[in-house]
């Protein structure tokens, strides 16, 4: 078990000096004894292992004799409060190591030995989105599929709230996929962030205090009579800590959602399992994307899980004076309830009241491109679900992000090999970007990427007859997706994650400037990584773009 000491310690650079008669040391603020134990991924750095050790600081280190040979101290010693913190942790984990994790096999032998439970489901499922399809079929016979676009979307929306959980989140995923989905889908499927029905707040009291195991009154001095917001897997209220008098949201789970996501996933599967074998034209494995859908949204369902990817979230943007992510409150957190700060914003989707406020919605975009690149292309830990719901603008002008439930994470060589491929796509060299998805892993080195030159150079010679920076994001992003299309691709989930952060930026700074370049916004953020990074890839890249075919090729106007 840690225990807390108040030992005082010396400063950082003690150990190279030898203290002067009668001249006590400067001290360390208060110090904690850890003992060794596993380092959660919170604890580490920027891209650190997990499985790390924190260090035992010793006791002796306060002889002077250890003063003068012990080795740098800091690394080891871990102060007071971030040690009591990392005990939370650990208890909240404790709290949360029953929380579910998906397991088709297991949902399998539930629900096989459910079958009126399946069938019933199944009905309800099939009369649903079969009406909406009927609907669909009746409108084209009509001649009226575009005239009634908004109509139908508005109904896919309610029918996918009265489905439940798992239909919002395919909702959701949808409305962010513009490559899928024409416009009105996209703005009417966005309704399903926030504006979903409650459930009552005497079972939300219940749950905080069964997943904390005290009563409501001990923890919250104030807590809002009826959440602020309700989501797909939760609901959040607004209280106030009764031992701090911090202001906090508390996100409580739905009941029951383990029970109504798991028999959605097994009945999703099994279609995914029929649409493999008999629908030769979807060519992808379709239980492979079910199951890795099913796996994040799960996930989700770990609210410390949540609590710990914030945490490391907030750790990159510690020292951004510009960007607020809420903290997390271990003692008041569970695999179902989540406490932490509270976020005085405005969604950026609400432009005019941004304006009003004497923010500017361009900056904050700004602030999220830039944070976004960072995120993707540095740390390689990015909020993969960044809907303009889960972004406010804070009163101060600060980009705050709320909901970590879903993260992803981009391999370093990855990082590099994105770069490299925007400076070739640039410099209009379709053969080195063709090889660069050898690379990015979408591509094994069997395959002959050959044939894929033209059909870069079909798409990118008549889009790009303007230069890069002027084109949309999403214009790229549906060219590259065509090409990507036709050939034997393998797009890594990440990647498909990354091309929609940006798109949902853009699609957001679209409303304010309807002329905003995403990449123009990120041509500095580029320049400085091919200037400063000494990555050998990056290196080479910066040497490509700066020389074409031998000759130095920047133009000075
Ligand atoms: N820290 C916070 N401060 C203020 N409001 C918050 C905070 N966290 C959440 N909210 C409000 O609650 C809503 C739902 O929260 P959140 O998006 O985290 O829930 P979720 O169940 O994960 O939602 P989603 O369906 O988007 O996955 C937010 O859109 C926001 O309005």
């Amino acid at each position: 078990m840690a225990v807390a000491l108040s030992l005082p310690s010396p400063p950082a650079s003690a150990h190279r000096r030898r203290p002067s008669p009668g001249h006590h040391p400067p001290r360390f603020p208060r110090a904690a004894l850890i003992e060794a134990r596993p380092v959660s991924a919170s604890d580490t750095d920027v891209g650190g292992g997990r499985g790390q050790y924190a260090i035992q600081l010793a006791a002796e280190m306060q002889t002077p004799a250890a003063i003068s040979s012990r080795p740098p101290a800091p690394l080891s010693v871990i102060p007071k409060d971030r040690a009591e913190d990392m005990q939370a942790e650990a208890r909240a984990m404790a709290r949360a190591a029953n929380a579910t994790v998906y397991d088709p096999q297991l949902l399998a032998a539930k629900y096989a030995a459910q079958p009126l439970k399946a069938l019933s489901r199944t009905l309800e499922i099939f009369t649903a989105l079969g009406t909406f399809a009927l609907k669909l079929v009746a409108d084209q016979r009509r001649g009226q599929l575009d005239q009634r676009k908004r109509q139908r979307a508005a109904e896919l929306t309610k029918t996918f709230t009265r489905l439940g959980p798992t239909f919002v989140k395919i909702g959701q995923g949808l409305s962010t996929r513009p490559d899928i989905c024409p416009p009105e889908y996209l703005e009417e499927l966005s309704e399903l962030q926030d504006a979903l029905p409650t459930f009552p707040n005497e079972e939300a009291f219940a749950c905080i205090e069964r997943e904390l195991g005290t009563p409501l009154e001990s923890i919250y001095s104030v807590i809002s009579a009826d959440p602020i917001a309700a989501a797909s897997l939760g609901q959040v209220y607004k209280a106030q800590l009764k031992y701090s008098g911090q202001v906090v949201a508390v996100k409580v789970q739905r009941p029951g959602i383990e029970e109504a996501i798991g028999l959605d996933f097994y009945l999703l599967r099994g279609l995914g399992f029929l649409i493999n074998k008999y629908v030769d034209i979807i060519t992808s494995d379709v239980v492979a994307l079910i199951d890795e859908f099913a796996k994040r949204v799960y996930q989700e369902l770990n609210y410390v899980q949540e609590g710990q990817n914030a945490r490391r979230f907030k750790k990159f943007y510690a020292d951004k004076e510009y960007v607020f992510v809420p903290d997390i409150y271990w003692d008041y957190t569970g695999a179902k309830v989540l406490t932490m700060d509270w976020v005085n914003g405005v969604k950026l989707s609400e432009q005019e009241t941004i304006e009003k406020q004497g923010l500017k919605l361009l900056d904050l975009v700004n602030i999220g491109v830039q944070c976004s690149l960072r995120q993707l292309l540095e740390y390689g830990f990015f909020h993969a679900d960044p809907h303009p719901g889960n972004l406010l603008a804070t009163p101060e002008g600060k980009l705050a992000f709320i909901d970590f439930g879903m993260m992803s994470e981009t391999p370093e060589d990855a990082r590099s090999a994105i770069i490299g491929h925007v400076v070739h796509m640039v410099n209009r060299d379709y053969d080195a970007m063709a090889r660069d998805y050898y690379a990015l892993d979408f591509l094994t080195p069997d395959v002959d990427v050959s044939p894929i030159v033209p059909a870069l150079r079909n798409f990118f010679d008549d889009a790009l007859n303007s230069t890069v920076s002027e084109l949309n994001f999403k214009t790229i992003v549906d060219g590259l997706g065509n090409v990507l299309y036709q050939y034997p691709f393998n797009v890594p989930a990440y990647y498909a994650l990354i091309l929609r952060s940006l798109t949902v930026l853009e699609g957001l700074a679209l409303y304010a400037d309807p002329n905003f370049k995403v990449l123009a916004a990120s041509y500095p953020y580029f320049a400085k990584r091919l200037l400063t990074d000494p990555n050998p890839y990056l290196r080479d890249a910066l040497i490509e773009l700066l020389f074409k075919d031998g000759r130095f090729s920047v133009q000075v106007e």
